[in-house]
């Protein structure tokens, strides 16, 4: 029998390589991650509500244009996501946001997905559309200044779900973006999220996350994606919301550490988590406690948070126009918090002894 050896990712030259992970690398910089400012209009619509701010263009470009313009910033934060109305909005002075972002050192990222829509039959499971058209999409962008993008396919959790057709499904829809983005020179961001909702514990999410996990890296493969320039993100391992039991930051980060190491290739510059509705705080404790872990670890462990990154500034602001600082000194917080804790830096309580990691291997 003759083997033909095959190159990897042979539609990409050294070059379109080299560039592909040299952007991955620097969103991942030490010490940095990313802001996921890419809600829809209408999840910004949930966001505005919550501060009873009406929903219009000019509400959400304020309160975009609060985080973008705080003060050094690009200490802690590597790249910001945009929603394609933002991508094309300015500053109050006329200067267009991804310029402004942009002379700070900041990378660019857009949303690509278009959301998620029911597959036919498989009782409420999703798959997420927007691949038509999306090279076309892809090079406006990359022209635009975009040098990253992000895709997010949903999981949730039952007794028999996810199922092997949604995984796979989803898995194929990931991997399809991924290798038209680098083709045109945006770092693909892999987002396969299962969300927290339900009752099942520690040792079913991670269970659900590993399986979920090596089905996306195996449809990376057969697409000859370019692992080193592309970056992860996926839930921590937590329990469902509706879980009894409460567990540590310690036993969150061994799951989430122990699930990543059995799937994630190393390859993979890496790594930044969603927040998923957990607090602020829990989202960065558990970062932090991540970056703690006791196990070897190859990527880098970083956040792309929306949430956990910006909820206090949207109440410290709430559409007052005398509270505009206020909403600033609150990211600038919350971003360097997350910044130590990508470091596992973030200590909450220096009066406590050191961290008890239990050993999930056996899961
Ligand atoms: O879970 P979080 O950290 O708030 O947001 C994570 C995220 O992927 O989900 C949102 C909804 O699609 C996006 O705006 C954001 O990028």
């Amino acid at each position: 029998m003759s083997h033909v050896a095959m190159e990897k990712s042979p539609g990409l030259s050294h070059d379109q390589k080299l560039h592909l992970s040299d952007i991955a690398q620097r969103l991942v910089a030490t010490g940095k991650g990313i802001l996921a400012s890419d809600e829809s209009n209408a999840t910004m619509g949930k966001r505005l509500r919550s501060i009873n701010v009406e929903n219009h263009e000019e509400n959400r470009r304020t309160f975009r244009q609060i985080l973008f313009t705080t003060n050094d910033i690009n200490q802690w934060i590597g790249g910001i996501l945009f929603f394609h109305e933002t991508f094309y909005q300015q500053t109050d002075d006329g200067n267009p946001f991804v310029q402004f972002v942009k002379d700070r050192g900041i990378l660019v990222g857009i949303k690509l997905d278009k959301g998620t829509v029911p597959i036919p039959g498989m009782e409420g499971e999703t798959t997420t559309q927007g691949l038509d058209g999306l090279g076309e999409r892809c090079a406006q962008y990359k022209r635009d200044g975009a040098d990253f993008a992000k895709w997010r396919c949903v999981f949730r959790i039952s007794d028999h779900h996810p199922s092997a057709m949604a995984i796979c499904e989803n898995a194929c829809v990931l991997g399809s973006f991924a290798a038209i983005c680098q083709e045109n020179g945006l770092v693909p961001i892999i987002e396969p999220e299962i969300l927290t909702d339900g009752k099942h514990d520690l040792a079913r999410c991670q269970y659900v996350t590993e399986t979920v996990l090596a089905g996306v890296y195996k449809v990376l493969n057969d697409r000859h994606v370019y692992l080193e320039g592309t970056l992860l993100k996926p839930n921590m391992v937590t329990a469902g919301v509706c879980h009894n039991h409460l567990y540590s930051p310690e036993d969150i980060a061994m799951a989430t550490c122990t699930a990543l190491r059995r799937t994630v290739p190393i390859a993979v510059p890496g790594i930044v988590f969603l927040s998923g509705g957990q607090s602020e705080d829990e989202a960065s404790v558990n970062l932090n406690a991540i970056n703690s872990c006791p196990c070897p670890k190859v990527w880098k462990l970083s956040f792309s948070f929306g949430r956990a990154l910006q909820t206090s500034a949207l109440f410290a602001w709430s559409g007052r126009q005398e509270s505009y600082y206020d909403g600033q000194d609150a990211f600038a917080r919350r971003a360097q918090i997350n910044s130590l804790a990508c470091q596992g830096l973030y200590n909450t309580n220096p009066e406590s002894g050191p961290a008890h990691y239990h050993h999930y291997y056996m899961y």
